[in-house]
C-alpha cells in the first residue's frame, strides 16, 4: 500500500479535505490499519474514509430479493439513500439478474458500493453443492466490476460453528452468509473455502484494492444470544485474519453484531478493537431489544448511538421493515435518517471535528427563531419545513407549540431589555460532510 511507503494519494487528500484533517493523519491511519478508504481501482467516485478520528459513517442496504425484483425500484432506493445522506450502499440482491443490478448500481452510485459474493453463489446454485472454484470466480468477477468492499464470512469455520452449537441459542445463526456457510460445512464436512484459501482471497482483493469487510456470520440475532461462545470464537478468528490481510497489503474492516443488550454494547466494541488490532468496526444496529418489529430503525439507532460513541466507525442502517419485508423507498429514508442521528450523537461525544459546530449552529438558529437556518441544517430539511409550514403558525415568528408563550421569544425580549447581552449571531457552522451528498445541500 502506498500509505505504508509514506506517499499521500489523491484519495487521502479528498478524505482529509472532507473531514478537515491533516492528510498526514489520514496516511498514518491507513498505514496502521485504523482507517480504510474502500475504493476499487475500477470505480471512479469521490472516496470516503472509515475509521479512527473520522466522522461515523452510515451504510444503507438495498437490493432485489427472490420475491421482489424491480431494478427501477432499487435504483430509486439508491438515489434516495444518497439524497438522505448515506455514505455507503450495499447491494444485497438475491433475485434475478444479479450482474445487471450490480453493474447498474455501481454505475449510478456516487458512493462506495459493497456486496456479499456468497449470496450470488447461493442464488444461482445450491450452496450444499458449491464448488469453491465457482465462489472464487464470482468474487473475481465482482472485483472486476468495481465493487469497493466485500463482506466475506471467513470466520465461520468447522471449529467456530462447533463452538456455537455447544451452547443453546434462541435464534441460532441469523446472518445469511453465516447460515449458508455453516450449512455447507455441516452438510459436506468441508472447511469454509473463504477461510481455507484466505491468502487467495487476499491476492484478489489486493489486485483491485477491494476492502475486506470480515463478516460476522455467527452474530447474535437475539439480544438473549449476545456475546456467547460462538460469537466470540468467530471474533478471535477475524482478529487473526485482520493481521494476515494487512500483511498481504489489503485494507480491512470488521463487521459486528447485531442484537445486543444496552449493557453489552461498549464491551463488544472494546473487544473488537482489541482483538482486531484497531481495525475499523462496521456494526449492524445493534438492536437493543427484540419486540418492536415495525420500529427496528429505533431499536437499531439506540444501540447505534452507544456503539458509535464507544468507537464504532460505520453503522449499517436498520429500517422499519427489518424482520418483516424488503424495505421500500420510505423505509430507506427512515433507516438512513435514524442511523445518521445515531452516528451524529456518537460523533458529538467522540470529538469528531465539525460535529459540535454543526450542532451548536442549529441551537443558535433556534435561539434566533431563524426557521430557514434551522431547515437548512436539519438532517431531513424537507420534513422539518413541511411540519412548520403545514401548521397554523406557518408564517409566524414562533411555532404552534407555545404560540405567544414561546419561551425563546419571551427570553429573547428579556435578554434585550434587562441583561444587555448581545445575541450570539456569529456563524460558526462548518459543513459536516461533502455538500453533494447532503439532502438539501448547504
Ligand atoms: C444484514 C442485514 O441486511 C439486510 N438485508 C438483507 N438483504 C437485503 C436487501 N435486499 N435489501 C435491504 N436490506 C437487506 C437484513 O435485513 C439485515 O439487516
Ligand atoms: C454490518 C453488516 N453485517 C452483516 C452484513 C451481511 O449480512 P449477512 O451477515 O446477514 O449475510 C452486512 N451486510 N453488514
Ligand atoms: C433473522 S432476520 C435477518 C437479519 C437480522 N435482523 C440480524 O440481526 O442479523
Ligand atoms: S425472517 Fe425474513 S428477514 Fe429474517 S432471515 Fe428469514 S427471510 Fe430474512
Ligand atoms: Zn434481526
Amino acid at each position: 500500500m502506498l500509505a505504508c511507503a509514506g506517499k499521500i494519494t489523491e484519495e487521502m487528500m479528498a478524505v482529509a479535505e472532507d473531514e478537515r484533517l491533516d492528510p498526514e493523519f489520514i496516511r498514518q491511519g491507513l498505514a496502521d490499519g485504523t482507517i480504510v478508504i474502500p475504493k476499487n481501482i475500477r470505480h471512479q467516485f469521490r472516496p470516503i474514509g472509515i475509521g479512527k478520528g473520522l466522522r461515523t459513517k452510515v451504510n444503507a442496504n438495498i437490493g432485489a430479493s427472490g420475491y421482489h425484483q424491480l431494478l427501477e425500484e432499487e435504483i430509486t432506493k439508491l438515489h434516495t439513500a444518497v439524497q438522505y445522506g448515506a455514505d455507503s450502499v450495499m447491494d444485497l440482491s438475491t433475485g434475478t439478474d444479479l450482474d445487471l443490478i450490480r453493474e447498474t448500481l455501481i454505475r449510478e452510485s456516487p458512493l462506495m458500493l459493497g456486496t456479499v459474493p456468497i449470496y450470488q453463489v447461493a442464488s444461482e446454485g445450491s450452496i450444499l453443492k458449491m464448488d469453491p472454484e465457482e465462489l472464487f470466480a464470482v468474487i473475481e468477477k465482482q472485483a472486476q466490476q468495481g465493487v469497493d468492499y466485500m463482506t466475506v464470512h471467513c470466520g465461520v469455520t468447522k471449529e467456530t460453528v462447533r463452538k456455537l452449537r455447544q451452547h443453546q441459542r434462541i435464534e441460532g445463526i441469523v446472518s445469511r452468509g453465516g447460515a449458508l456457510l455453516a450449512a455447507y460445512i455441516e452438510a459436506t464436512g468441508n472447511e469454509n473455502p473463504l477461510y481455507e484459501q484466505f491468502d487467495r482471497l487476499c491476492d484478489i482483493f489486493a489486485r483491485y484494492d477491494v476492502t475486506f469487510s470480515l463478516g460476522d456470520g455467527l452474530r447474535p440475532g437475539a439480544t438473549g444470544d449476545a456475546s456467547d461462545r460462538g460469537q466470540l470464537a468467530e471474533l478471535l478468528v477475524l482478529g487473526e485474519l485482520v493481521t494476515r490481510a494487512r500483511e498481504k497489503g489489503c485494507q480491512v474492516m470488521v463487521e459486528g453484531p447485531g442484537h445486543v443488550p444496552l449493557d453489552q454494547i461498549v464491551a463488544n466494541v472494546q473487544l473488537q478493537k482489541r482483538v482486531c488490532d484497531g481495525a475499523p468496526f462496521y456494526v449492524l444496529g445493534p438492536l437493543t431489544c427484540d419486540v418492536a418489529p415495525g420500529y427496528d430503525h429505533i431499536t437499531g439507532a439506540i444501540g447505534g448511538a452507544i456503539a458509535a460513541a464507544a468507537g464504532t466507525d460505520m453503522l449499517c442502517y436498520v429500517t422499519p421493515a427489518e424482520h418483516l419485508r424488503l424495505p421500500d423507498r420510505q423505509d430507506v429514508i427512515e433507516g438512513v435518517i435514524a442511523t445518521r442521528i445515531a452516528a451524529h450523537s456518537g460523533d458529538l461525544v467522540k470529538g469528531v471535528k465539525g460535529a459540535k459546530a454543526w450542532n451548536d449552529q442549529m441551537s443558535r438558529y433556534r435561539k434566533q427563531l431563524d426557521w430557514d437556518g434551522m431547515f437548512r441544517l436539519a438532517m431531513d430539511p424537507e420534513k422539518a419545513r413541511r411540519y412548520k409550514e403545514e401548521s397554523e403558525a406557518a408564517n409566524a415568528k414562533v411555532c404552534s407549540m407555545c404560540g405567544s408563550l414561546c419561551s425563546i421569544n419571551i427570553d429573547n425580549a428579556a435578554i434585550e431589555k434587562f441583561s444587555g447581552q448581545k445575541p450570539d449571531t456569529s456563524e460558526k457552522f462548518l459543513t459536516p460532510r461533502p455538500a453533494a451528498a447532503v439532502a438539501g445541500g448547504d
